[in-house]
């Protein structure tokens, strides 16, 4: 017998993490939660960015038939709750590893509202490629440029106005380690879906 479930099957944490989030219940409920989805290549940040962004309600489970695991949590911006998804680092849509076949499928399934491909300042020329090819395959993409911090350490500057014009899509800067940028990366996400909603 299991101690924590109730006979509804809802765990007795989970009733009480409900409770602490009434909002984000609330949201539930109407299916009004948004999905953002974090994807890139490994070690660029992507899971500093998940903790920044989301609060203490994380959830980790392992993505149905493997062992990798999957992140999911919230976050609030204003009045609006997403739901956040980091997933495993990968370097190309056509996957070989098991890590690369989850992130695919959570690219495909998870019909995310917003991706954020998260890149690495001082390698960002190389990374472009990966920002086109979501692009190209139509999702909602937005690119984030972390680790300014260290590009800026060895003289690297990137005009993000010149390259939003170039690549048509949104672009923000950030150095999550230092919590640098991560205000406007959730201005932006907020714009770019309530404008992709209208
Ligand atoms: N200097 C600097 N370091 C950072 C920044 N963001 C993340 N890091 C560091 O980069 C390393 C990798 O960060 P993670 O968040 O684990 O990277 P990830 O993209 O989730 O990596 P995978 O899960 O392996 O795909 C860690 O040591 C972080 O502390 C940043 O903006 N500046
Ligand atoms: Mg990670």
């Amino acid at each position: 017998m299991n101690c924590c479930n109730n006979s509804n099957g809802k765990s007795f944490f989970d009733k009480i993490l409900r409770k602490d989030r009434g909002g984000i219940k609330q949201n539930e409920k109407q299916g009004l939660k948004k999905k953002i989805l974090l994807v890139g290549t490994p070690n660029v940040g992507k899971s500093v960015i998940f903790n920044r962004l989301t609060g203490a309600y994380v959830t980790v489970s392992n993505y149905p038939g493997t062992t990798v695991e999957v992140f999911k949590g919230t976050c609030r911006i204003g009045r609006e709750i997403f739901e956040v998804v980091d997933t495993p680092g990968m370097y190309s849509l056509m996957p070989i590893t098991e890590e690369e076949k989850v992130t695919r499928n959570l690219l495909l399934n998870e019909r995310p509202d917003i991706v954020l491909h998260v890149v690495d300042a001082k390698n960002i020329e190389r990374m472009l490629s990966m920002t086109l090819q979501l692009k190209e395959a139509g999702l909602p993409v937005m690119l984030v440029v972390n680790m300014m911090d260290e590009a800026l350490q060895i003289g690297r500057k990137i005009d993000f106005e010149k390259l939003e014009t170039l690549i048509d899509i949104p672009v923000v800067g950030t150095s999550a380690a230092f919590n640098k940028g991560i205000e406007l990366l959730r201005k932006r996400v907020a714009e770019y879906v309530k404008k992709r909603a209208a």
